[in-house]
């Protein structure tokens, strides 16, 4: 989940977003077989079901086609757009034909409602407790808009340690055995994605996971962009969210279209990892719902913890640690929702535990949040499937860039790239106070520069820096210009929430629910900061 941006070595930290890292394939190729017939598994006990030769000759073709699309860059928003509407579709006919191997690896959504879920945490309770968690003030209720949550049980006060889980219950890739951790390891994979294979791996031992209580009560499904329907991603379109959110699509696509092609036609595959792939992907069950279950818990969920932690002996020798950072689950404290404050979350390298105090005083009944970390509401919609109306961190990133067709476009790259700006930036639009970022201000200004300016900004590139303050010094007519041209900018981007949404009916809180609330405050936080912007800019064209 990300919940912790300290750069401590005894504190937790956030992780960036999942990201590329295992697109690629090997040298050797992994058998797949095609006999109709069910296979056992390494791990035994779980049975991934073969699919029979049709409905295997269409998913090879339908992957190939996948692969193929997700492989081009789009050139712009648009080509962006039709790329991911294409994708779904392959994607949705994919998911069809996968259900049985689904079906074997992940539960119904039912099973795993919010309601499901709380009946399963009574025995995910003793499990945590037998394995050393401690907490004495929350308990794991369902809480309307969040499913589950934690509850204060008595009066909390600020500071108050409230969860420890020991370093030993914190799941991570170093939690499976050896055979299987090395496995994950071969993958040129980032941690984030590591820890998604090591989740799917004891996912698929089913019943004799040592892990099963804790993955239990994990939701079936989430809120995240990879669940969203087209409908409700064009609900987004031409918002600053639109394009990172489908990125990500793409990118979770692209990596599962690499496993399948590795596993079923290793023929197609190129790099050096197919033959691991291959295996994992045939015999973990992978499918496209069980990667972006897999990916979305650990977008969700996910914070580093040290690699290895281990007491030497009961006789008091030092404490062994290993402070290379490991992508990890925490069970129980997982449970905790974000809610707007300070990280109260770290690593004690004394005690070998995540402890977690209250960042406030908290009354019985009350939901026990933690803060998740600073991130804008565009980082919370894409990695955690909700937005925080409190954002405090919250900004509009809009993509500028120079015109190859541009005279100038050479003279402007060299004062810009004295401000540390790329030709192509991406560029903030503030809440109050500030509204432009000096970035931002100092890209238009040096857009909107004629030639004999860009020379004379040019010849003392050390005063640049001026060009990001509100108060330089520049000529009326260029002041003028640069406010005019920002000023339509923002209108243009204000015009994407012209049409209104249709109303939504809050009758349950179903995923869908969810979704469409979370698009709606995601466009009202997005439209304030524009307009609080554009009238800050339309103050400013006066002058
Ligand atoms: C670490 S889990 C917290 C427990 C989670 N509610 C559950 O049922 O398992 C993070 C997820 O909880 C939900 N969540 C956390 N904080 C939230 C908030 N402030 N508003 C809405 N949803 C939130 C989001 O679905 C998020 O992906």
């Amino acid at each position: 989940m990300g919940k912790n941006k300290r750069n401590n070595k005894n504190k937790n930290k956030q992780p960036p977003p999942p990201a590329a890292g295992s697109a690629g394939g090997g040298a050797a190729a992994a058998t797949a077989t095609a006999t109709g017939a069910a296979k056992n598994n390494s791990n035994e006990n779980r049975t991934i079901p073969e699919l029979s030769y049709r409905p295997r000759r269409e998913l090879n073709d339908l992957v190939s086609k996948l692969l193929a699309l997700v492989e081009v860059q789009p050139e712009n928003p648009n080509e962006e757009w039709n790329q991911y509407i294409q994708m779904h579709e392959l994607l949705q006919r994919i998911i069809v034909l996968e259900e049985p191997i689904k079906q074997a690896v992940l539960p119904s959504e039912d099973d795993t409602s919010a309601a499901n879920r709380l009946a399963r945490v009574e025995r995910f309770k003793e499990w945590a407790e037998s394995r050393g968690v401690v907490n004495t003030a929350v308990e794991i209720a369902t809480i309307p808009g969040y499913e589950l949550g934690l509850k204060a049980i008595r009066d909390i006060k600020a500071e108050e340690k409230v969860i420890s889980v020991p370093h030993h219950t914190i799941f991570s890739m170093e939690s499976l055995p050896e055979t299987e951790r090395n496995l994950i390891d071969n993958f040129s994979a980032l941690g984030n994605f590591k820890l998604v294979f090591a989740l799917i791996i004891e996912k698929a031992r089913g019943d004799q996971s040592a892990w099963k209580p804790y993955i239990d009560v994990l939701p079936a499904k989430y809120n995240t962009v990879l669940y969203y329907t087209p409908a409700q991603m064009q609900k987004l379109r031409r918002t600053a969210v639109c394009s990172v959110a489908v990125r990500q699509c793409r990118l979770i696509a692209r990596q599962y279209a690499t496993m399948y092609t590795c596993a079923h036609l290793p023929a197609k595959a190129t790099g050096t990892e197919i033959a691991n792939k291959g295996a994992y992907f045939t015999s973990y069950g992978l499918c496209y719902e069980v990667y972006r279950w897999a990916v979305s818990t650990v977008m969700t969920r996910q914070n580093l913890v040290p690699r290895k932690f281990q007491v030497k002996g009961a006789s008091g020798e030092e404490n062994v640690t290993d402070d290379e950072p490991v992508s990890a689950l925490i069970p129980f404290w997982d449970m905790a929702n974000h809610g707007s404050g300070r990280i109260t979350t770290f690593f004690d390298s004394t005690a070998g535990e995540v402890s977690c105090n209250a960042q406030a005083a908290c009354s019985a009944g009350e939901q026990f949040f933690i803060y998740y970390g600073d991130r804008t509401n565009t980082e919370f919609l894409v990695n955690n499937g909700f937005v925080d109306p409190d954002n405090r961190n919250d900004y509009v990133n809009i993509r500028l860039g120079l015109s190859p067709t541009d005279p100038l476009a050479e003279k402007r790259a060299i004062i810009l790239a004295a401000l540390g700006i790329e030709r192509k930036a991406t560029l903030r639009v503030l809440p109050a106070p500030v509204y432009i970022h000096g970035d931002l201000l100092a890209f238009v200004r040096v857009f909107n520069m004629s030639s004999e300016q860009l020379d004379h900004w040019s010849s003392n590139l050390e005063r640049a820096r001026d060009l990001q303050y509100i108060d330089c010094a520049l000529e009326t007519d260029h002041e003028r210009s640069t406010w005019q041209y920002l000023y339509e900018r923002l209108r243009l981007l204000l015009a994407a929430f012209d049409a209104p949404l249709p109303a939504i009916k809050d009758d349950g809180k179903d995923s869908n629910q969810d979704i469409e609330l979370t698009i709606q405050q995601y466009r009202c936080q997005e439209k304030s900061i524009l307009a609080g912007a554009l009238q800050y800019v339309q103050e400013h064209c006066k002058v």
